[in-house]
């Protein structure tokens, strides 16, 4: 059975800071019985605050990363190193200070393909998302995606998570990742892991921040249907958590 917990936090700094407190224990947890752990992230504002604050941690050097492998649960499809990129931003919050300090070995980064001709990029989001599917299933045991321990998910202020949009096309794609085109938020081309692979994880943890995402969370604690409010399908084996500030929490009945 799976469980579902809302934590509320005072404001968006802390909920950054409880969030990489509480990845880093997750990781010391699964790390006491099991390597190598697997964890996905997620791109946003509090996504990369809460990266940040694990890089200023104390607790960042109790972890093991050469037993964790790092993940994206959707990208924006745009050359390598666009400032925009997830990946970018996930690198500069954190994982360049650990691959610098030689405690993450760079092959563990499992980034979402760039668009670009070089030879480990892709022409098109769908080609990305192939790409992307290939490899979870390299590092999976059954041919599907890696054991994942904890999946981030930042929530769009429409409710979207991942690249996953109200009333989109890829809500329904078949199989784990998928090409998105035609994003209302920009850039207009993604890729994105499927809801799918994101009910691979043990936990799933949603985390949002401000007024603007109030109604949506609301709306998506309370069940709402998952075309208009995409937050409601992400959904972990055993446990989601939102984690969510004040503001985002302030429509709940
Ligand atoms: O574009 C994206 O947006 C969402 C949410 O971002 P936020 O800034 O409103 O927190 C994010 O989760 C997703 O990874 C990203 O690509």
């Amino acid at each position: 059975m799976s469980t579902r917990l809302v934590v509320v936090h005072p404001d968006a700094a802390v909920l950054a800071e409880a969030a990489a407190a509480r990845l880093l224990t997750r990781l010391l947890d699964v790390q006491s019985v099991r390597s190598p752990a697997h964890v996905v992230l997620t791109g946003g504002t509090v996504g990369i605050r809460t990266l940040a604050a694990a890089a200023a941690s104390p607790l960042r050097s109790a972890v093991d990363w050469s037993g964790v492998h790092l993940w994206w649960g959707d990208e924006r499809f745009l050359p390598a190193g666009d400032p925009d990129r997830n990946e970018t931003q996930a690198r500069e919050a954190l994982l360049d200070d650990l691959v610098a300090a030689g405690a993450l070995p760079e092959e563990n980064i499992h980034r979402m393909p760039a668009r670009g001709d070089a030879p480990s990029e892709a022409a098109t989001p769908e080609e990305a998302a192939a790409a992307y599917a290939d490899e979870l299933a390299e590092h999976s045991e059954d041919g599907t995606t890696p054991h994942f321990d904890v999946l981030l998910l930042g929530m769009g202020p429409d409710g979207h998570v991942a690249s996953l949009f109200p009333e989109h096309h890829a809500l329904e794609a078949p199989g784990y990742t998928v090409g998105v085109h035609g994003s209302p938020k920009p850039p207009p081309e993604r890729v994105s892991l499927t809801f799918a692979a994101i009910g691979q994880a043990d936990e799933v943890w949603v985390v949002a921040a401000g007024s603007e995402k109030a109604e949506q969370a609301a709306a998506a604690l309370a069940d709402g249907p998952v075309t208009q409010v995409p937050a409601v399908r992400a959904v972990g084996r055993h446990r989601t958590l939102w984690l969510v500030d004040a503001a985002a929490a302030s429509a709940r009945g």
